[in-house]
């Protein structure tokens, strides 16, 4: 953040004018994961292909989803999307064409310049890959006697905010501990955000005292919806997911949430809440922008810091 540089988020605003209001058939897959990859990959699709039969528009998967959730997998994972070589996300774009629905694509591992990054992947309903998330926030934390791990270990973060329009809204992007910066939420709302899909796989410790908590605060500081999606809990995994995927309205309600097993979460959710409650409550035009800016650091606007 810097208080001098022109507030870049309006500058690129997606232009969502003509962004859908109406309501969206949302489906949130808390899958099980296995160590078997293509069996990750044959489980999504039934899952998503079951989804859409069921009619959900769209459709959210959870963080790191064809394989554990650990370092020593990301590597032995990681897919080059750019390159081609993605079977993962190839699944992920054949199927969203196949059903015509949007697909946020939880996030896997990517390999790509020598690096690795955590990456989702958001197709549309042409199957067409609308934009990709690296985690901007890299879960880096030492709770002793709890939990501690470092994805920096063997991942790089990614440096771009990612709002997509859609033909389910515009939505926006952020990938597990990314929830915890308001700044990422907060920009992507000033861009255009209706809906916030944040794929995440918080742990035991957090889990119980932060994830709703963190996706209900992103969700009223925003008047939008929020979309969290994790894997299901497996007690025996190396790293054990919380689970409880949610999603949250723009006045802070739970509109549904599962416990830590597998299931999809199916319902309707009405984008033009957003608006009534940013006209009941205006916090955008009560703003101190005379006192106080969020800006996002651009390689043009770098050089003013
Ligand atoms: N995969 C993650 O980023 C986990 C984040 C988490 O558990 C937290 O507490 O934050």
């Amino acid at each position: 953040m810097a208080s001098s540089a022109p507030a870049s988020a309006s500058g690129s605003k997606v232009d969502n004018a003509e962004a859908f209001q109406g309501k969206v058939k949302l489906a949130v897959c808390q899958l099980s994961i296995v160590a078997e990859k293509q069996q990750n990959i044959d489980h999504a699709r039934e899952v998503i292909e079951k989804a859409a039969d069921d009619g959900a528009r769209l459709i959210v998967l959870p963080e790191m989803w064809n394989c554990p959730y650990s370092n020593d997998s990301f590597p032995t994972y990681a897919e080059d999307i750019d390159g081609g070589a993605s079977p993962s996300t190839d699944m992920l774009s054949d199927t969203a064409r196949a059903r015509k629905v949007t697909i946020i694509g939880g996030s896997i591992p990517e390999r790509s310049g020598g690096k690795l990054y955590n990456t989702c992947c958001i197709y549309g309903s042409d199957g067409k890959l609308l934009g990709k998330h690296r985690k901007m926030h890299l879960f880096d934390i030492d709770i002793p006697g709890k939990i501690t791990f470092r994805e920096s270990d063997t991942l790089s973060p990614g440096n771009t905010f990612t709002v997509v329009k859609t033909d389910v809204g515009c939505i926006g992007v952020g990938i597990c501990y990314d929830i915890r910066f308001p700044e990422l939420a907060m920009l992507s709302a000033a861009k255009g955000a209706q809906i916030l899909c944040y794929p995440g796989a918080f742990n035991m410790t957090t889990g119980p005292l932060h994830w709703e908590l963190l996706a209900k605060a992103r969700a009223v500081d925003n008047q939008l919806f929020v979309v969290t999606c994790s894997p299901a809990r497996d007690d025996g995994a190396g790293y054990i997911a919380w689970g409880h995927s949610t999603v949250i309205g723009p006045f802070g309600k739970v509109e549904a949430a599962l416990e830590e097993k597998e299931g999809v979460l199916l319902l309707d959710i009405d984008l033009s809440e957003i608006e009534t409650r940013r006209t009941n409550m205006p916090l955008e035009h009560q703003r101190r922008h005379d006192v106080y800016q969020l800006v996002e650091i651009t390689d043009r606007n770098r050089s003013a810091l």
